[in-house]
C-alpha cells in the first residue's frame, strides 16, 4: 500500500508577491513512496493563480501552488522506471491526478485545418494567401493545425523516430546519463519525481537546447555526445538535422502569421525568430494500467512561441476547446503547429494559446517529438505597432523569454494560466514600492 506523507512548507504564499529570480530554498520532509525509497522535498511555491480564461476549464479548482521537489544530497529520490511500473495495478499516488483533472472516457476529434504548404514554400502567390487565411482562421479559434508538404524529408522523421525509440528502451541507469538538474530545462527526465511531488506526468523526457546561431552550428550534437558519449553519434547527427529542419519550417510558418496577422512586413516575425533559442523535447509516454487515473502531459499553454510536434500513430493529444476535450487525430504526414503563450503575446492577444494534454493507455507506448520556438534571449516580445490601437490596447507588458522561462522552471508549473500569471507578476514588479513610513 502506497503512503505519502508531504509536508511541505509553503515559502512564498503571498498572491504575486514573490521574486522569481531568488527563490528562498525550504526543506520538507520525507515522502515515503511505493517502494521507490524516499525522496525529500523543496516546495518552492509561489505565485497564485489569476483569474482564469474565459473557457469554461474548471480552473477554480485548479490553483497554482507549485511544488517543486528537490533531493537532499544522501536520500534516495523517487525513480519511475517505465520497464516495471508499466505493468502494475497499481500505481503510485504521485501519479493520480485529481478527478476534475482526470481524463473522461472518448474525447470527440477535433478537425483542425490541413494546410498543403507546397504552394507558400514555392512562392505561389495564391497558394500563400489562402495558407495564410486557414492559419489566421485557426489561430484566432484555437491556435492548432496541422502542416503537409512541410518539406521535411521521411528519411529524416523515421529516424527521428528510431533514435528516439532507441534511446528511451536503455536501461534506466543509461539514460540518466543525460539527467536533467533541478532549474534547467535540458536533460533527460523520468517523470518529474525529482521536480514535482503531486500530478506527476506519465512519461520520460530527453529535452536540449538548440540555438539557430552561427557559432552554435552543432550544439544539439554536441550535447548528446557530452552527455552520452561517442556512441551516440548517429543520433547527435539525427536531431541536429531534425532541429535545424523545425528552425527552417517555424520561420516559414512565422512568415504565415504574419501575412496572416496582416503585419506591414511581412518577414517581421521571420527575422524576429531567425536566431531562435529553442527546445526540443521528446516525450515518450510508457503503457499504464491505469490510463483514467493519470495524465502523459497535464492540461496546460505552451509559454514558448510555437510549437511544432510530430505524434506517432498511436493518439493521446488532446486540445479543450468549446468546452470539451477533442483529440487531434495522428497524421504521420502531418505536424501539428500550436501558438504558444509567448506568440500569443507578441500578437496582442490575436492568436490563441489554447490548453492542451496528453492521454496515455494501457497497451501501447507513445511517441511526441515536439520542438518549441522561442526567441533569442535578447529580444524584446513586444507586438508590431500595427497591432496595437485604441481600440487593441496592449495586452501584455514587455518581456523577455528568459525571464518566463526561468518563471516556469523556478516559480510556476505551466498551466493553463502560466501567461495571465506571468503578466500580473510583471505588472506588480512595475508598480512603485509603496511610500517608506
Ligand atoms: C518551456 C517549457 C516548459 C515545458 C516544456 C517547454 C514547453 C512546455 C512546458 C510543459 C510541457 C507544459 C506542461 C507542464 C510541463 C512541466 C511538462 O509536463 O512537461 C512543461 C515543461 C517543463 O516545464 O518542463
Ligand atoms: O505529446 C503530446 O502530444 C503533447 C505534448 C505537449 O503538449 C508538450 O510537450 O508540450
Ligand atoms: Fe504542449
Amino acid at each position: 500500500m502506497l503512503s505519502i506523507s508531504s509536508n511541505t512548507f509553503p515559502c512564498f504564499s503571498s498572491q504575486l508577491s514573490v521574486s522569481p529570480v531568488s527563490p528562498l530554498p525550504c526543506f520538507s520532509s520525507l515522502i515515503n513512496t511505493h517502494r521507490l525509497g524516499k525522496v525529500n522535498a523543496m516546495a518552492v511555491d509561489t505565485v497564485k493563480s489569476a483569474p482564469s480564461k474565459p473557457n469554461g476549464y474548471n480552473h477554480a479548482a485548479l490553483h497554482s501552488k507549485v511544488e517543486q521537489t528537490a533531493q537532499k544530497a544522501g536520500a534516495n529520490p523517487l525513480v519511475f522506471d517505465a520497464k516495471f511500473l508499466r505493468h502494475e495495478a497499481n500505481i503510485p499516488q504521485q501519479f493520480i491526478w485529481p478527478d476534475h483533472e482526470k481524463p473522461s472516457g472518448n474525447a470527440p476529434e477535433l478537425k483542425v485545418p490541413l494546410i498543403d504548404l507546397a504552394g507558400f514554400l514555392s512562392g505561389d502567390p495564391e497558394a500563400t494567401k489562402e495558407a495564410a487565411k486557414l492559419v489566421g482562421d485557426a489561430c484566432r479559434e484555437h491556435g492548432f493545425f496541422l502542416v503537409a508538404n512541410h518539406g521535411v524529408g521521411s528519411k529524416l522523421l523515421s529516424d527521428a523516430h528510431k533514435y528516439m525509440d532507441e534511446f528511451f528502451e536503455l536501461p534506466l541507469s543509461e539514460k540518466q546519463k543525460a539527467q536533467r538538474k533541478l532549474g534547467e530545462s535540458a536533460g533527460y527526465a523520468s517523470s518529474f519525481t525529482g521536480r514535482f511531488s503531486s500530478k506527476l506526468p506519465w512519461k520520460e523526457t530527453l529535452s536540449f537546447r538548440f540555438t539557430a546561431e552561427k557559432d552554435s552550428a552543432k550544439i544539439v550534437r554536441d550535447y548528446l555526445l557530452d552527455r552520452m558519449g561517442q556512441d551516440f553519434s548517429e543520433f547527435g547527427n539525427v536531431y541536429q538535422s531534425y532541429c535545424e529542419s523545425m528552425s527552417t519550417l517555424s520561420l516559414r510558418i512565422m512568415e504565415l502569421l504574419g501575412l496572416s496577422l496582416g503585419v506591414k512586413k511581412r518577414s517581421h516575425f521571420r527575422e524576429f525568430f531567425q536566431e531562435n533559442d529553442s527546445i526540443m523535447r521528446l516525450n515518450y509516454y510508457p503503457p499504464c494500467q491505469k490510463p483514467d487515473a493519470t495524465l502523459g502531459t497535464g492540461p496546460h499553454c505552451d509559454p514558448t512561441s510555437l510549437t511544432i510536434l510530430h505524434q506517432d500513430q498511436v493518439g493521446g493529444l488532446q486540445v479543450f476547446v468549446d468546452n470539451e476535450w477533442r483529440s487531434i487525430t495522428p497524421n504521420s504526414d502531418a505536424f501539428v503547429v500550436n501558438i504558444g503563450d509567448t506568440f500569443m503575446a507578441l500578437s496582442n492577444g490575436q492568436f490563441k494559446s489554447c490548453l492542451h494534454r496528453a492521454v496515455v493507455n494501457s497497451t501501447t507506448t507513445r511517441k511526441s517529438l515536439a520542438f518549441f520556438l522561442c526567441p533569442k534571449s535578447d529580444k524584446i516580445v513586444t507586438p508590431p505597432e500595427e497591432l496595437v490601437d485604441e481600440s487593441n490596447p496592449r495586452v501584455y507588458p514587455d518581456f523577455t523569454w528568459p525571464t518566463l522561462l526561468e518563471f516556469t522552471q523556478k516559480h510556476y508549473r505551466a498551466d493553463m494560466n502560466t501567461l495571465d500569471v506571468f503578466r500580473n507578476w510583471l505588472l506588480q514588479q512595475q508598480q512603485p514600492p509603496p511610500p517608506a513610513v
